[in-house]
């Protein structure tokens, strides 16, 4: 909590921060570093929400900008001692192409390490992802791994291509000299499937639950383990790695954390059900109704059917053969690399990370589109 006694100092400055983690961060850090002393929020779209922290100690900056577009980075970056990257387009349903996803993520990573060389910024943390590592395109399994567990990282789709891409370009700029000579210290963290207040995934879950009579059909088998992090311990980490990256940069400097909590190790649908359920939607079915090969049959039919529409309209359903191959290998994470080398230990235990989802589901509750 904040101490009145330490000198408030630091800038900061979040890339992303007015979406789904990213508002997290930005509120989690006004809450939980008091050193800040202005925080900058930088995003293609700025949030209203942002107008009401106007009002305490901290000065908050919205900067409207984007991050493929370096004179802007350089910008926001130029005074900040802090950067935590957490922007990207998170596409994989096709709504974006490849190049974009590449240009985002990758030249906008890119853009923020010239942009922390050039005007002497010392510290980035980068939200890089589960995807950097699997599940591969082999569908092999990853069963709870940790950092150091040996693991065939292959992919062919755009996004996970770009998030391995922009994690390798901030690992390897760890130690280069920023202007003013001191070395630039980097991490990058790997949450698994992120869930949350703000989690649109789940929101479009629960709608079409809700406009299917209160009901989920079960297409993935239980027995499928699908990694999951609350939202609010992912932002939590964020904050305490960046500020542990400034006191000990010679052990965190270069390293990669999965980001991890209590979240039970479930299925991607079972653990939707955790929320879900107590919202009022029913899971049907202790087995997958349709088999395999014909749920893959109407991915690829999604596939298609999005190639054939995609100059009349955008067509990008949940299922296509990639989101039905993530929901399908078991992918999870066991290790406490983040608690040894930075202490940390999640904010919320599941039972406070499950409430606060079921909570928030609730509260939109007819106000289905
Ligand atoms: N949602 C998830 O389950 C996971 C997300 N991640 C990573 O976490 C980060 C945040 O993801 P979410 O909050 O889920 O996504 P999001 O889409 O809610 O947030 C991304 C934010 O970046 C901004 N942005 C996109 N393109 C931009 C650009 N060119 N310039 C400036 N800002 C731009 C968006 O406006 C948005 O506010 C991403 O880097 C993603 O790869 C990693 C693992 C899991
Ligand atoms: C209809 C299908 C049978 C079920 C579809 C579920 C999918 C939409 C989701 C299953 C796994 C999700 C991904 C996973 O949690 C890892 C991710 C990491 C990221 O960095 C970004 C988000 C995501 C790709 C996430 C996206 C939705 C799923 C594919």
């Amino acid at each position: 909590m904040a101490d009145s006694a330490q000198a408030q100092e630091l800038v900061y400055l979040v890339t992303g921060g007015c979406g789904f983690l990213g508002e997290h961060v930005v509120r989690m850090l006004l809450q939980r570093e008091p050193r800040l002393r202005e925080l900058r929020v930088f995003d293609l779209h700025l949030g209203p929400w942002l107008e009401e922290l106007q009002t305490g100690p901290v000065q908050v900056t919205a900067i409207q900008g984007d991050v493929t577009q370096a004179h802007e980075v350089t910008a926001a970056v130029a005074g900040a001692h802090v950067v935590i990257h957490t922007a990207g387009l998170v596409d994989v349903f096709g709504r974006a192409s490849s190049e974009t996803i590449h240009e985002v993520n990758v030249q906008g990573t890119q853009n923020v390490i010239e942009a922390c060389v050039q005007t002497g910024t010392q510290f980035l943390v980068y939200t890089s992802s589960m995807e950097v590592v699997g599940p591969n395109i082999k569908g092999h399994p990853f069963y709870r791994g940790n950092e150091d567990t040996p693991y065939e990282a292959a992919h062919r789709h755009p996004y996970p291509r770009s998030k391995a891409l922009a994690e390798q370009l901030v690992l390897e700029a760890n130690g280069r000299k920023v202007h003013g000579g001191l070395p630039l210290v980097t991490c990058a963290l790997r949450p698994t499937g992120i869930y949350g207040e703000g989690h649109q995934i789940m929101r479009d879950i629960y709608y079409q639950g809700q406009r299917l009579g209160g009901r989920l059909f079960r297409a993935i088998p239980a027995s499928v383990e699908h990694g999951r992090v609350y939202v609010g311990n992912v932002a939590w980490m964020h904050v305490l790695v960046a500020r542990e990256l400034q006191q000990q940069a010679a052990l965190l400097g270069g390293q990669v954390y999965f980001c991890y909590d209590s979240s039970p190790y479930k299925s991607y649908e079972d653990f939707n059900m955790e929320i879900l359920g107590p919202c009022g939607l029913r899971l049907v079915g202790a087995r997958p109704l349709l088999p395999y090969w014909l749920l893959m049959f109407l991915a690829l039919l999604n596939a298609l059917l999005q190639w054939l529409l995609r100059p009349l309209l955008l067509y990008a359903p949940l299922l296509n053969p990639y989101t039905l191959a993530m929901a399908n290998t078991t992918f999870t994470v066991s290790t406490n690399k983040a608690q040894r080398h930075f202490g940390y230990e999640p904010l919320f235990s599941w039972e406070d990370s499950r409430n606060r989802t079921i909570r928030w589901v609730r509260a939109m509750d007819g106000s289905a589109p």
